[in-house]
């Protein structure tokens, strides 16, 4: 019986691949033809434009003319776009037409339809049949969320219910069916297991046919404003917010563009290890970037940033800092919405007083003194904002430079420097003076010096326009200092002011030295923006924040503001918040303050697909909580714990564990150590003995294959065959702040995990020691 379906599926299956490859043909030759034809018309485009500028109407005319060639070559273009396009996804299906079928009868009628699910559609152009359904079409959710049985999909005009008779998965390879399941409620989900089971690639995966329900309901949410993904370690987060990315350029096709998506990623090296996923889809990539580019684009040269890696750094070792403890409440401090509401009074109270300026100064001259500026400022009204009256200021600055350069054309400096204008600047001032007087001659000597002294003088106050025009003049850096020097701890509660002063002098200590720490960068940013009137970002529509436990809710809240326009995506980890700022210890609570309720929805998952069940056993144990999480049941190696008496034996032991996990067939293998330091320290007594060995470090940004040293914070969101944790004795995993960094690590392991320590194994392998007696 079963050999009978199978023939009969895969004779479907040559017939379609029959269809796809004559699809293509024709794709090919039409689109040829197209590319000849844009070919042409760029040769031809100005013979075939009939050109008169004589007189007003045959000057309309060629411009109808110019424009319609355009056009003609615009739609053409467009076309052959769409062709190439089409081309792509015939290529996709040729190789793997499709993953799965549902056979769905609709109420109240008797006709059972097949429905064949492919990362593309395609159809019969004889019949009009489809012959394969877009994974992300309406009646696909029908896969995702249904074993036989009563099923209903939602369409833009309404749900449909009926009944599922058959779900069946595909695995298809150059177009012969593989293997072929049919999946009800008691069957395990074969395909799964079988995807799962594999090595890794150093590049992340689709999940296209093996998507889960509860996964579906992220990618297909078209709702939230805030759509908040809590999920565990390895339960396909980002997998999903990847596949929700080509949901909507699907649904919302001819409107939303990729470069309308922005991912917020954990950091550079991550962006190539999902780079491969949307492409794969047949997709375009959305804009990816991390938030420590976002701030560096915003402060530019203005302080040396500090990243967030350095941050963690000091968090992780810089304790013998006598400022450490100041350092960390200062980081906590600077984190809540209430330092924001500190910054908002702040800034409310320059509306009235105390807003600095720089003055505009040009040839060691004061051309407009800050005082002058003040002046203007608290002169207008005051019951305008303070982004519009500088925008007046700025305005009245202008013009005052405006006034200010003619008296400056007569100064000795601007004739010194017309004596040594080069020619190119001579012919450019000839050219102006041509289009401003319709003369050929530089026939009259004053009107020559004034024509080349208002061209120096325009040139050299380009600068200072500029700078206004940008608001350059207000100091933005002192005035963040001063916010350290008011008495804000009056608000606080008694207790804290001390700690408070400690923390003002710190950061004024930084800030004097040009240093911005990564937890002032972003209320730095918001009180510049509160000043000058916030920089949004309206194009945005989708915001996605994957490791969202890492963001403070300060930089939600300024996230939020930044792009008003876009629905949020936003996916984390509670258990996985490696940062101090988010040891705050409301979980996600702030984020659901974010927008309204019912702007807001949660999707929790708790299934684990990355690891075993072995190492989801295992690393379940160093967390609170983590009974709750669902390993995926496909087995593996215990994970081994092994004390060794110092370092030699160490890297002994682990150069031996390397070789036989590379016999076993590891493709990737990550050796994670806590910090930059410990890493690089491990890279160079181990890599003598493991040729092609990678040491990775912050700046890294490609994601390979093979043997690599990583800083425990760097692993975060991806994963390996096998990780080896360098060191998990207590001396380096002992404070409780710690304990989600050591889990994180773990977490990695995709087949096999592997502990070393020296004395004490952390107190967070106590549990699993404990069990394992
Ligand atoms: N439905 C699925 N089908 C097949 N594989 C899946 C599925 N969901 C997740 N996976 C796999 O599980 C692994 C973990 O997924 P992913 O990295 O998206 O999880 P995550 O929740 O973002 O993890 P973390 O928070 O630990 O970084 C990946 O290898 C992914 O391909």
């Amino acid at each position: 019986m079963q050999d009978e379906q199978h023939k009969e599926e895969q004779k479907r299956v040559d017939r379609v691949m029959r269809i796809i490859r004559e699809q293509l043909g024709k794709l090919l030759q039409t689109s040829s033809g197209m590319r000849e034809d844009i070919v042409d018309i760029r040769k031809n485009f100005w013979d075939d434009v009939t050109l008169n500028f004589e007189d007003a109407a045959e000057a309309a005319e060629s411009a109808a003319s110019l424009k319609q060639q355009a056009e003609v070559l615009a739609e053409r273009e467009h076309s052959h776009r769409h062709a190439a396009q089409q081309v792509k996804m015939l290529r996709k299906l040729e190789q793997t037409p499709y993953f799965g079928r549902v056979d769905f009868i609709e109420e109240g009628s008797s006709n059972e339809e097949r429905i064949y699910l492919g990362i593309g559609s395609m159809l019969d152009e004889n019949s009009s049949d489809y012959l394969i359904y877009d994974w992300r079409a309406p009646v696909s959710s029908l896969y995702y969320d249904y074993s036989p049985g009563p099923a209903r999909y939602d369409t833009p005009i309404g749900t449909i219910a009926g009944e599922m008779k058959l779900k069946r998965q595909f695995v298809i390879r150059r177009g012969q069916i593989v293997s072929m399941f049919d999946t009800g409620v008691t069957i395990g989900d074969e395909l799964l297991q079988e995807v799962l089971g594999k090595q890794s690639d150093s590049q992340m995966r689709s999940i296209v046919a093996t998507i889960q329900r509860e996964q579906n309901q992220i990618i297909r949410n078209e709702r939230a404003r805030l759509l908040i993904v809590q999920g565990a370690a390895g339960s396909g987060k980002t997998s999903a917010a990847l596949q929700r990315v080509a949901y909507l350029l699907y649904r919302y096709r001819g409107t939303l563009q990729a470069d309308q998506i922005v991912l917020f990623s954990p950091n550079p090296m991550f962006n190539s290890y999902v780079a491969t996923v949307l492409p794969e889809l047949g997709e375009q990539n959305m804009q990816q970037t991390t938030y420590q580019q976002y701030l560096e684009h915003r402060i530019g040269q203005s302080f040396a940033l500090e990243d967030p890696f350095a941050q963690m750094e000091y968090t992780l070792g810089g304790m013998d800092d006598p400022d450490y403890e100041t350092r960390m409440a200062s980081i906590r401090h600077k984190s809540g919405a209430a330092f924001m509401k500190v910054i908002d009074q702040y800034v409310e109270s320059l509306g009235r007083s105390g807003l600095l300026f720089k003055s505009i100064k040009f040839r060691g001259r004061k051309l407009i003194s800050a005082e002058e500026i003040e002046q203007k400022f608290y002169g207008l009204d005051g019951s305008y904002s303070i982004p519009n009256r500088l925008k007046m200021v700025a305005d009245w600055m202008l013009k005052e430079l405006t006034r200010l350069s003619k008296e400056e054309r007569k100064k000795q400096w601007v004739e010194d420097e017309m004596e040594l204008l080069d020619k190119e600047e001579y012919i450019h001032a000839y050219n102006e003076m041509r289009r401003k007087t319709d003369s050929d001659f530089f026939d009259d000597f004053e009107r020559e010096k004034d024509i080349l002294a208002t061209m120096i003088v325009q040139e050299r106050f380009k600068r200072l326009r500029s700078r206004v025009k940008k608001l350059r003049f207000i100091d933005t850096q002192t005035l963040y200092r001063r916010l350290y020097e008011r008495d804000l701890a009056s608000g606080l509660d008694p207790a804290r002011a001390e700690e408070w002063a400690a923390i003002s002098k710190l950061t004024a200590e930084q800030l004097n030295l040009g240093v911005l720490t990564y937890e002032d960068a972003t209320p730095y940013l918001y009180m510049k923006d509160l000043i000058e009137g916030f920089q949004t970002n309206t194009s945005v529509r989708h915001l996605f924040i994957d490791e969202a436990q890492d963001y403070s809710p300060f930089q939600f809240y300024y996230l939020k503001r930044v792009f008003p326009m876009a629905k949020m995506t936003a996916l984390g980890d509670l258990n996985q918040s490696i940062f101090a700022h988010a040891a705050l210890g409301n979980g996600f609570d702030p984020l659901g303050e974010l927008y309204s309720k019912e702007e807001t929805e949660t999707i929790v998952l708790t299934r684990s697909y990355r690891s075993t069940k072995q190492i989801v056993e295992f690393t379940s144990l160093m967390i609170e909580g983590g009974s709750r999480i669902v390993p995926f049941n496909r087995h593996g190696e215990e994970p081994t714990i092994t004390e060794v008496s110092g370092k030699e034996e160490l890297h002994v032991k682990i150069e031996e564990r390397i070789r036989l996990l590379e016999e076993e067939g590891a493709q990737s293998i990550a050796i994670i150590c806590k910090t930059a330091e410990e890493s690089k320290a491990a890279f160079e007594a181990l890599a003598v003995h493991c040729p092609g060995m990678r040491l990775i470090e912050k700046e890294t940004v490609t994601f390979e294959n093979g043997i690599v040293v990583i800083p425990s914070y760097l692993a975060k969101g991806v994963e390996f065959d096998a990780v080896i944790l360098y060191n998990a004795s207590s001396r380096v995993y002992g404070k409780e702040s710690e304990r989600k960094l050591f889990y994180t690590a773990c977490t990695r392991a995709m087949h096999e995990l592997h502990l070393y320590y020296t004395d004490e194994p952390s107190p967070f392998l106590s549990r699993v020691v404990a069990e394992k007696k």
